[in-house]
């Protein structure tokens, strides 16, 4: 069985600002409320990388959300690359070829870095995934797709924690659940589809929550974040 995960460990807080500064300064607002930080395109694209490397350095954990998708030798080397920059996780998107390469690239690397399968985007629901070409629905594509990542070795999934508990019986009790889409009771929606909050997360048998906007956004960044932990050790 998997080591047991502290609620405050099981936020991860999207850092999606625009620059390293800002991105600092909410840090240090929200202080020992968290301990995860996750940077994506806005920040990576934005001296995020180096911000990374600083917050490893100093103690954080970091989920390095690059969403990698190319052929596989790009993807290998890609990989590659970033397990240099002492990360947890990595996201490449869930489709075979891309993530057997990413495992060839983690393995060849042999960092210790996560990479997580990103199943089916949670601002989709099934008439997104029709539109974009699929005939299955967003759940059974999820399924089929943790199906997938788990027979290729990766270590874990992210989807809503609406599939939550459809996908820990595809991959079993080793691999990693995390879900975006977290919205505390009554807190704005924005873009997301398929939402839930992080107690009802943390009872799906997620092990990380992802939350962006509800923090940054807030006038007090370090109390939401707080609440979020607090709500989800109540929950476990
Ligand atoms: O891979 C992700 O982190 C991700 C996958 C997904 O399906 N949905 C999703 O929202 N995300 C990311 O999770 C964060 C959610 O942010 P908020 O909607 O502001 O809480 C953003 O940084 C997204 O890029």
């Amino acid at each position: 069985m998997p080591e047991p995960i502290s609620p405050r460990d099981r936020l991860i807080v999207a850092l999606d600002m625009a620059s390293t500064d800002e991105a600092e300064r909410l840090i240090a607002r929200i202080g020992d409320a968290a301990s995860f930080y996750k940077i994506g395109y806005r920040l990576g694209y934005a001296g995020g990388l180096g911000l990374a490397e600083r917050l490893v350095r100093g103690g954080h954990k970091v989920f390095l959300d690059l969403k990698l998708h190319d052929i596989g030798n790009t993807v290998e080397e890609g990989v590659q690359s970033l397990a240099g920059i002492g990360a947890t996780f990595l996201t490449v998107h869930a489709y075979p070829q891309t993530m057997r390469a990413a495992a060839s690239g983690r393995d060849k690397a042999g960092s210790g870095l996560k990479i997580l399968g990103v199943t089916v985007l949670t601002s989709y629901d099934d008439a997104d995934a029709r539109e974009a070409g699929y005939a299955l629905s967003v759940a059974d594509l999820v399924a089929v797709r943790a199906a997938a990542a788990k027979a290729i070795g990766i270590d874990g999934i992210v989807c809503s924690a609406a599939e939550a508990a459809q996908v820990r019986a595809v991959i079993g009790p080793d691999r990693l659940i995390v879900t975006p889409g977290i919205r505390p009771t009554g807190a704005e929606i924005g873009d997301q589809k398929r939402v839930v909050t992080p107690a009802e997360a943390m009872r799906a048998g997620v092990d990380h929550v992802v939350v962006g906007r509800p923090i940054t956004a807030a006038a007090d960044p370090r109390d939401v974040a707080r609440r979020i932990v607090d709500e989800m050790a109540t929950a476990l």
